[in-house]
């Protein structure tokens, strides 16, 4: 009897590079990804199999066959696990200025400009297409307080094609934020917050591309207990991810220890804000306690290198926390950083962990300049753009693996006269090379975002 072709909505053909722990990486030398109609892959077929062939050419009858150059590769999309939506129109602007000044000059002015929401939708419009053309295919994004625009955003994701997980932004604390740009107070930050809810799952009726509301309290200093304690509420009833900033700097963290005599991260958990769905951005300042905390409550923390240079006070030590299985991901923190690159927030995680290891007092001596086993390589980092992130979302993503959501970018090695041969050094070459223009295809559950179409 004859076997029945099995139809795939699109089959890539092509080598991969895929993360199989927080330290290796597994390079598939040319395979056929097979996607599903539901944009899951379904079968990664190598060569040697016997119906490589006959799969291949059934994709190329019915024109589902994408067929890579030998200097392309296929990498899973990535995860940008911490980003200010709103905050596009400021990267790269004061960072010089403390964290707190930034916030008051620079921050609050732009974001408190989304209360119109045609100004929203053309920056998130933006923004969106600038992110899937860098290679995200999922982001977790801060918006603003106002709920019209936090709507845009998801909007735009669905016009490009990107899945988005978005909070509208809680605070009401009226010491802590300016008139201008605040919820009115706790009640009216919790009741909005339901209320996007609602109208996430509305919209979300209308796409196969769901977008995920998140409770968001922007930071403790900028909610009241009253605010923070319904969050936790919400996230409770509707099982929801938590997404706020957690021991950043020293100033929030000496708020914390000022105004509610706690660590910042207890005062997140009295609220029941520490959840299995937490995601905490930075986390430079949190302690040996902390980490405990975050691992019995199985916290992620969204890790953003470059912003941490400016505001973070100190290096995350992220080999020593991913040694204690926490979950950790990586964020471009738009516009603490000022890129919107997983590839740039890649190698500077790799920097700063280096400048870690050996310290930076060139008067010190060697034994006493840094932290001592802190180095982490690029493939430490491509794990948390790609499979951290999606863990820490509780996603089915950033592996290229069966059974794991088709999110995957194409990326050609252009740079080099003369190509590695080496797989190691192909993989690194592509981490430490690609930008924006090498990054020739995007899919997004198997639908193609980014490339010819
Ligand atoms: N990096 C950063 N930290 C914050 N803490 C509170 N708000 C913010 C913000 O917008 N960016």
């Amino acid at each position: 009897m004859e076997a029945i072709p099995i139809s795939f909505m699109r089959v890539i053909e092509g080598s991969l590079f895929t993360s199989t722990s927080p330290t290796a990486v597994s390079y598939q030398d040319h395979q056929l990804v097979c996607i599903d109609n539901s944009g899951y892959i379904e079968r990664i077929i190598a060569r040697t199999e016997p119906d490589f062939e006959s799969v291949r050419q059934a994709a190329s009858r019915s024109d589902t066959l994408v067929t890579l150059a030998a200097d392309q590769y296929i990498l899973p999309g990535f995860i940008d696990l911490h980003i200010h939506a709103p905050q596009w129109p400021n990267a790269g602007l004061a960072l010089d200025r403390p964290l707190n000044e930034w916030l008051d000059t620079y921050t609050f002015p732009l974001e408190a400009k989304y209360a119109d929401p045609a100004f929203a939708k053309r920056i998130y419009d933006a923004l969106v297409s600038r992110l899937l053309s860098n290679g995200t295919t999922t982001a977790l994004f801060f918006g603003t307080i106002h709920n019209p625009a936090n709507l845009e955003l998801a909007k735009a994701c669905i016009r490009h094609g990107q899945r988005g997980f978005i909070g509208k932004v809680a605070m009401d604390n009226p010491k802590e934020t300016p008139t201008y740009y605040q919820d009115a107070s706790a009640q009216v930050a919790v009741e909005q917050t339901e209320q996007f809810i609602q109208q996430l799952s509305d919209l979300n009726r209308t796409t196969d591309l769901k977008q995920t509301p998140v409770i968001t309290p922007r930071f403790v200093p900028s909610c009241t207990p009253a605010s923070l304690q319904g969050l936790g509420d919400l996230a409770k009833k509707y099982d929801l991810p938590v997404q706020s900033h957690c021991s950043e700097s020293d100033w929030e963290n000496g708020f914390a220890l000022e105004h509610y005599h706690m660590r910042d991260a207890d005062v997140l958990d009295r609220y029941g804000l520490l959840t299995d769905k937490a995601v905490m951005a930075h986390g430079t300042l949190l302690n040996e306690q902390d980490y405990q905390l975050f691992k019995t409550r199985q916290v992620a923390i969204a890790h953003c290198p470059i912003s941490n240079v400016y505001f973070g006070n100190a290096v995350l030590p992220v080999k020593r926390i991913l040694h204690q299985q926490l979950k950790m991901g990586l964020g471009t923190d738009i516009s603490g950083g000022y890129s919107p690159s997983l590839y740039h927030n890649i190698r500077q995680a790799v920097m700063s962990s280096r400048m870690l290891q050996d310290g930076v007092d060139n008067q010190l001596a060697a034994d006493h300049r840094g932290v001592a086993n802190s180095a982490i390589s690029a493939k430490t980092a491509f794990y948390m753009a790609t499979f951290g992130g999606a863990e820490s979302l509780h996603l089915k993503t950033g592996k290229i693996a069966p059974g794991y959501l088709a999110d995957l970018q194409i990326v050609q090695l252009s740079t080099h006269i003369i190509p590695p041969d080496k797989d190691d050094d192909i993989f690194d070459a592509l981490l430490y090379q690609t930008e924006e223009q090498d990054i020739v295809q995007v899919y997004v559950q198997g639908k193609q975002t980014k490339g010819e179409l």
